[in-house]
């Protein structure tokens, strides 16, 4: 008996388990891992969030918590398991840069979030082909200069980089605009959608609650821009804990006394609230200097040089604008299309062997909340890939 090929068509989708009928509706698939199979898609209604759970152990189905932003409109697609923690989804019928899913179910992030919720959790998170740059999370105490920087960057290359618009229960200033500088929400709503596990990280910071929802930073990423996040020490380490896999730059000023000045002539506190943000300053600059917290200390003295100094950290030239990115090739999945496994990837067969596609997970990285990058995907070659064992 030759050796087993490299590949084989995953046979985990069924609509039976353990002789039980799943009874799948429209669009719905069936994949199981160990005693659970997860019925992924169904119509787009808002209320059914898009999986179900089939425990095979106690015959019960199970609605787990979603986190992520799922896929709109999971009408035909193929899911493959691609180990025991993640499935694979490719969307039919789309196209190619819109057409990858992963489903986790029980990475470290699944695991820490079934503590917090005490429940059965999953996880959607969205591939991005190509090698999308690394968010950048710029922390420091209020009134150094975090925003001015964040906003000269954002003139400069407006094509390059996305500010991730936090939600806060902090009043907004004067000319401080809803859904522009942050979503200005009652704490109430906040503490319902942190409980929903909308949110990536959230502080309480000054007396108020922060926090980046796992939105604001995919709404960049679907922008194809760099994501920029204003967040506090708190947030800084709940990002650097999480699969974002952010560059971290910590803002200080030329001198306590500078700072204060500073927080002062910007007139947008009050003398109780300045004392307030002086008084965490403090703490704020010793945790900036904690070991593995922050990859980049900035001191905001002149603020052209350090903008200058906080560009060449992020590998910005001077020619970045006219750069163009490198382009993705972007093409059109047909509506029947089945996955199989090739040697460490995954062969979307989209009908004749030469117009299928290879998705090449070798470079791939991050994961939920945030979206899984280093994807790349080519055209099938039958000659190269085949030689790999795969026999046609
Ligand atoms: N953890 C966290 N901190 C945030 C977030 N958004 C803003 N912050 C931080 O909250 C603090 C107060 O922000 P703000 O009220 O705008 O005052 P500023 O620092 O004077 O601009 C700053 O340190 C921000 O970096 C967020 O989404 N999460
Ligand atoms: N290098 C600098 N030198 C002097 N003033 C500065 C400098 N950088 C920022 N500022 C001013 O300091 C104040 C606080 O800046 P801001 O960007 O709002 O800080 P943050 O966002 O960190 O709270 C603003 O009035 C801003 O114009």
């Amino acid at each position: 008996m030759g050796e087993a090929p490299a590949f084989y068509v995953d046979d985990m989708q069924r609509s039976f388990s353990n002789g039980v009928d799943l009874k799948l509706t429209g669009f719905e698939t069936a994949t199981a891992i160990g005693n659970k199979t997860y019925v992924i898609g169904g119509n787009d209604d808002p209320t059914s969030n898009g999986v179900r759970i089939f425990d095979k152990s106690t015959g019960e189905w199970v609605i787990p918590t979603v986190l992520g932003t799922k896929p709109k409109a999971l009408e035909g697609h193929s899911c493959l398991v691609l180990n025991q923690d993640k499935i694979l989804i490719i969307k039919s019928n789309s196209k190619s840069n819109e057409s990858v899913w992963f489903l986790e179910v029980d990475t470290q992030f699944i695991q820490d979030q079934k503590r917090k919720f005490d429940s059965e959790v999953v996880a959607w998170s969205k591939g991005v082909i190509g090698d999308a740059e690394r968010p950048v999370v710029i922390s420091g105490p209020s009134g150094v200069g975090k925003g001015t920087l964040i906003n000269l960057l954002m003139k400069e290359f407006p094509t390059k980089f996305g500010f991730s618009v936090s939600h806060t229960t902090r009043a907004p200033r004067e000319k401080e605009q809803n859904r522009v500088h942050y979503h200005f929400t009652k704490r109430s709503v906040m503490e319902e959608e942190i409980k929903a596990g909308k949110f990536l990280e959230f502080a309480a910071v000054h007396g108020n609650l922060y926090g980046t929802s796992i939105e604001a930073v995919d709404v960049v990423a679907d922008a194809g821009k760099r994501c920029i996040l204003d967040i506090d020490v708190q947030g800084a380490r709940s990002v650097r804990a999480s699969s974002l896999e952010a560059i971290f730059i910590f803002v200080c000023p030329p001198s306590f006394e500078e700072l204060e000045k500073r927080l002062r002539a910007r007139g947008t506190e009050t003398e109780e609230q300045i004392q307030k943000r002086l008084r965490n300053a403090k703490a704020e600059l010793e945790q900036g200097n904690s070991p593995g917290l922050f990859d980049h200390i900035l001191v905001n003295d002149d603020l052209e040089a350090c903008y200058e100094r906080l560009k060449n950290i992020l590998g910005i030239s001077k020619s970045m604008n006219t750069a163009s990115k490198t382009q993705i090739e972007v093409f059109d999945l047909p509506v029947d299309l089945s996955l199989s496994k090739i040697n460490e990837n995954v062969l979307i067969n989209c009908g004749p062997a030469e117009q299928s596609v290879v998705l090449d997970l070798s470079s791939m990285k991050g994961g939920a909340p945030g979206r899984t990058r280093g994807l790349n995907m080519y055209a099938f070659d039958p000659i190269t890939e085949g030689a790999n064992g795969c026999n046609f």
